[in-house]
């Protein structure tokens, strides 16, 4: 059996009270009351109410405040306002302050089933729509990757038939566009899914680390190596190997690489037995490639074996269309991680995150809505818990640490024209960490 609907009358008017109960009692639906507004409120935390009559007039705690505390916390719950005959402005400013509907008292006992009814058909209407729209939503899914717009359904069916080949993939994209997840999709696709996905950040190791990492490494082939340990090359092995940042990769290195790609075998650091490989290769990059090759940074032979299938990542304020379903995926995401009880984003709140540039792209958004939901109090995100987006330094509003260290960093990235080289020992920290901070702060250079 359905459970019943929970009806909460408050008003302190005793008479008034008994009377509805009794009515809506009649009616099925499971009736408690309260006789003031702070009770009532007490109440409302306590239990969930699918419905609420409410008196405009109370001594302790007046009705317009009790509306707006329920539809700030339960949105969901349906308010009908109470009001004395010649003091209908009362209605109408509850109506304007979320109320659904409003009775006039003294009113006709027999009418209240039917205006229960309306308003509980009305949120039933509502319910499916909700319902609706997340069935749609998980259509846009698509291995983790979410987007209905029509360049991502395009993208989805691109992953589609390139999953189905073997050849190495280019990925090119602004940070936090989802690189990493494209390259997951084709992997997840292709008949090589039930072999390992081995990723690696190339930006995030100096440059012998990196040869080690790729490659692997014999005992005693550097100081430290104790024990002899498989590279990433290896690792991959019936799998797929990622390289992230592969614009990071210095030329010596490149060459290497670019034999193994070719002869389909290459010998661990400090080694001269010859490893065979195994993988299909993906890899990503924020860089104009084109333009890093004209300028000699990048080699051409290289560049070349690498864009057999070149895919371009859309930028979010590409797709602003998306924003929204990526927007609701987050909330949902950060309110079951952190217990909140957030359950929306207002209309303007949601036309400010489309129009914003999002220069860290997905990656930015996300941080966005982790960082409104843990701090809001409401329970619904609204302009104000996204103001921060659109705050800039030179305005006199105190930042806080984090926001400081974003600022300097960009500023000593741009002194530097994007070496990251130079700007990690400006900041005086690895080249890896200043790359995490890039990451995590959506920096983005301007070229
Ligand atoms: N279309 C999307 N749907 C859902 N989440 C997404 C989407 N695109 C990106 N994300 C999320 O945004 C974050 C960044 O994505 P990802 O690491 O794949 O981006 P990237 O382009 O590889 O970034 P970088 O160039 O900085 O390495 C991740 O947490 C990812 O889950």
């Amino acid at each position: 059996m359905a459970d019943p609907i929970r009806v909460l009358i408050v008003d302190d008017e005793l008479i008034v009270r008994e009377s509805l109960a009794g009515w809506l009692g009649k009616a099925g639906y499971a009736v408690d009351a309260a006789p003031g507004g702070r009770i009532a409120v007490e109440m409302i935390g306590a239990k969930q109410y699918d419905l609420i009559f409410l008196d405009v007039r109370m001594s302790d705690l007046d009705g317009m405040e009790v509306l707006k505390r329920v539809k700030l916390h339960y949105p969901e719950t349906l308010v009908v306002m109470m009001t004395a005959y010649g003091t209908v402005q009362n209605a109408v400013d509850a109506m304007k302050a979320g109320a659904d509907d409003y009775l006039i008292k003294p009113f006709e006992p027999e009418y209240l089933p039917l205006l229960v009814e309306k308003l509980l058909k009305q949120k039933r209407l509502l319910d499916e729509n909700i319902a609706l729209r997340d069935q749609a939503d998980v259509r846009a899914h698509f291995h983790g990757l979410i987007g209905a717009s029509e360049c991502m359904r395009r993208l989805f069916a691109f992953i589609d038939q390139v999953a189905e080949v073997d050849s190495p993939v280019l990925l090119q994209g602004e940070t936090g566009t989802g690189k990493e997840l494209v390259a997951k999709a084709i992997h997840a696709k292709s008949k090589r899914r039930f072999g390992p996905f081995v990723p690696i950040n190339c930006g995030a190791f100096a440059e012998t680390l990196l040869e080690s990492e790729l490659f692997g490494h014999e005992v005693g082939s550097f100081t430290g190596a104790t024990r002899a340990q498989k590279g990433r090359l290896e690792m991959a092995k019936g799998g797929t190997l990622f390289l992230d940042e592969v614009g990071e990769i210095p030329p010596k290195m490149q060459v290497d690489l670019l034999r193994v790609l070719q002869e389909k075998r290459f010998q661990r650091v400090g080694g001269s037995r010859d490893v065979f490989v195994d993988f299909r290769l993906i890899c990503a990059t924020h860089r104009d490639l084109t333009r890093e090759v004209s300028k000699g940074n990048f080699r051409q032979d290289f560049y070349f074996r690498l864009k057999v299938i070149e895919i371009e990542v859309p930028a979010l304020r590409d797709r602003r269309q998306d924003i929204p379903l990526l927007a609701r995926h987050f909330l949902d995401r950060f309110r079951r991680e952190t217990n909140k009880r957030v359950t929306g984003i207002t209309e303007d709140a949601m036309m400010l995150l489309q129009s914003y540039d999002w220069p860290g792209n997905v990656r930015e958004l996300e941080n966005t809505l982790e960082r409104a939901v843990v701090l809001s109090n409401g329970a619904v995100l609204n302009k104000a818990d996204f103001g921060f987006l659109f705050r800039t330094p030179q305005q006199d509003v105190p930042l806080s640490l984090e926001e400081m260290e974003k600022v300097h960093i960009e500023r000593v990235l741009k002194l530097c024209r994007w070496n990251i080289s130079k700007a990690a020992k400006v900041l005086e920290v690895n080249r890896a960490t200043l790359h995490n901070k890039i990451r995590k702060f959506g920096l983005r250079s301007p070229e």
